[in-house]
């Protein structure tokens, strides 16, 4: 059986126990006494594990497992397995606590108390009142683990809405996403309840907020995350949805949820007919509907401009036939709309139009098989004469080129941010390895060259998180367009500049983790999946390339219009 098999056989016929009682106290002593195969005990962070069950199940041996009861296995432990072994598969087997442990804090069995805990709602509101009360520092704790605000460093940006919204976020990605990150990844999809659960969350009708305000109109019945008031919503309350989901470290999930979604519901909500927008959009936002942007083509990458994929209007002027193909489209195969890119007009970037397809006679979608980001459902799209009525087209005929413009800009922003993020995920994950992992007799962080690795991560995902924050804040600041206008430029570069980072930090982490990261399972499982998935970063929404040349080009043409002195 594979690692990932085992750990699943394993996990899968788990279930937490609820502790009624208190748990029982050993000392050291008398957890020595179970030092055999008739009964193995073994301590890890104060909790008292009963293994002799598990003996002959235990993916990393037998052995190894026996030499290690009677005592305290903690260091050993870590540096063996990812922490949600102890969370998940370890539970089972808890029979107590040693000494006086506390029963709190880092303490296993406080974690499991904790976990039952909170299947009552009053506990639920109790931790998040909890969290917001300890929000000066948020989170690890560990250095550059974090954005700099979460450690009581000060920050113009943000306030308790921010706060509460942060721990909301925190707490929803540890229970509902990051646990499933390498099951979706492996079933290549994220499970249809539990895009629902994301949905009811409020995180969809988040992500159609973005940095313009929250959709009230279509959000009814829907929560704003963290109860934040909906009138509070700006830029950064979207900043904090999307990077603290991404601590799941998966492309996977993030693109799953918002790579089709979150790109194509700015042009519906902002450009579509009030016809339309009352019809789709309230599905949309609770997840019972599924919507995706289909812009890209098989022969034209990037080059947006020359899109082949024809629509053509019906001699009574009702309806469109629609005749094409699209490439890697996030969520195709899941969708019901597809708000595509098409030539209504002449050669160019004059002659497109954007409109939204329904599924239906003539579409047909065919799940890709790419190299990262695999829960997303990256789709090939084949239009053979499909209807589409004149009233789906989004904005006005022929004008398609600069909507798909403005909405390039956000769609940049959030692969800014996850970049950033997952960026960030590697360095912290590295930081903590590099902690516990011991070569030549002391730990990796003892290494020079590991310190360096880990420096020069560091630097890059500061600055980097750093400029995030001032485009963030024009956000606040400036309507879209003056946005698009003048910040495209800025924001092309900020996306080359956060994916780059991304994969030098990955590659790095790679390095320091070893074979660890390149075994899809164990301690280096986020790091193997984010370095499939850093592809899909650096090509997508604009390549490293594109977005450098466009970069440089757009913000001389500004500032030739703006009187530069060039
Ligand atoms: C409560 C006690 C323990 C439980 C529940 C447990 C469970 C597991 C699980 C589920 C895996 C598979 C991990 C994966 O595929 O991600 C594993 C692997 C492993 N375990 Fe344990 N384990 C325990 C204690 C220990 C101890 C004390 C050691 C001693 C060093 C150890 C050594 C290993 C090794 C060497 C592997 C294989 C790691 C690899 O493939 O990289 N385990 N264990």
């Amino acid at each position: 059986m594979s690692d990932k098999a085992s750990l699943a056989a394993v996990t899968s016929s788990l279930s937490i126990r609820p502790l009624t009682l208190r748990p029982q106290t050993y000392t050291l002593e008398q957890v020595a006494q179970h030092a055999s195969a008739d009964s193995a005990w073994v301590v890890v962070e104060g909790g008292v594990y009963d293994v002799t069950s598990f003996l002959d199940d235990h993916p990393g041996g037998k052995k190894i497992l026996l030499k290690h009861t009677g005592k305290d296995a903690t260091e050993q432990f870590h540096k063996m397995h990812p922490r949600k072994v102890l969370e998940k598969v370890a539970v089972q087997f808890l029979i107590g606590k040693v000494g006086d442990a506390t029963g709190s804090g880092d303490n296993t069995v406080g974690a499991i108390e904790n976990k039952v805990k909170k299947d009552t709602p009053e506990v639920v509101e109790q931790e998040q009142e909890q969290d917001d009360a300890d929000s000066t520092y948020f989170g690890d704790l560990v250095p550059f683990g974090d954005p700099f605000w979460y450690q009581d460093w000060k920050s113009p940006y943000y306030n308790d809405s921010h706060r509460k919204l942060r721990a909301a976020m925190r707490r929803f990605t540890d229970e509902h996403l990051t646990p499933f990150a390498a099951e979706w990844d492996q079933a290549r999809e994220i499970p249809p309840e539990a895009y629902k659960k994301i949905a009811d969350y409020g995180i969809l009708a988040a992500i159609a907020a973005g940095a313009t305000g929250w959709p009230t109109e279509y959000a009814q019945g829907i929560p704003v995350p963290g109860g934040v008031d909906a009138a509070d919503w700006d830029g950064f309350h979207n900043l904090i949805v999307i990077d603290e989901m991404c601590r799941c470290a998966s492309g996977g999930i993030l693109y799953g949820v918002l790579g089709g979604f979150g790109i194509s519901i700015g042009p519906l909500r902002h450009f579509g007919s009030d016809e339309l927008k009352q019809r789709i959009l309230p599905s949309l936002l609770k997840g019972e509907k599924r919507s995706c942007l289909a812009i890209t083509e098989p022969e034209g990458g990037s080059d947006v401009a020359n899109i082949v994929t024809t629509a053509k209007k019906s001699d009574d002027g009702q309806y469109y036939l629609v005749e094409g193909a699209k490439k890697w489209i996030t969520n195709g195969v899941w969708c019901d709309y597809f708000v595509t890119a098409v030539r209504t007009g002449g050669k160019g970037m004059g002659g497109i139009s954007l409109m939204v397809v329904e599924r239906g006679e003539g579409l047909t979608t065919r799940k890709m098989d790419c190299q990262g980001v695999l829960a997303s459902g990256t789709t090939y799209v084949t239009y053979d004469d499909v209807r589409v009525p004149v009233g789906n087209v989004l904005g006005k005929e022929n004008k398609g080129f600069q909507i798909i413009m403005s909405s390039f800009n956000a769609e940049r922003a959030g692969i800014a941010i996850q970049a950033t993020r997952f960026a960030r995920v590697c360095l912290e994950e590295s930081i903590k390895h590099a902690c516990r992992r011991e070569t030549f007799g002391k730990p990796l962080i003892e290494h020079p060259v590991i310190r360096a690795k880990l420096a020069s991560m560091a630097q890059r995902v500061e600055v980097t998180h750093a400029w995030l924050e001032t485009v963030v804040y024009q956000s606040t600041q400036y309507d879209q367009d003056t946005l698009t206008l003048r910040g495209g430029g800025t924001m092309a570069l900020l996306k080359a500049q956060a994916t780059e980072t991304f994969e030098y930090c990955v590659r790095e982490a790679m390095q320091i983790f070893g074979g660890a990261a390149y075994t899809r399972s164990g301690v280096g499982e986020k790091i193997e999946r984010l370095y499939r998935d850093a592809k899909a970063y650096t090509i997508p929404g604009g390549s490293f390339e594109i977005m450098q040349d466009l970069g440089i080009r757009q913000s001389v043409k500004v500032a030739q219009i703006m009187g530069a002195k060039l």
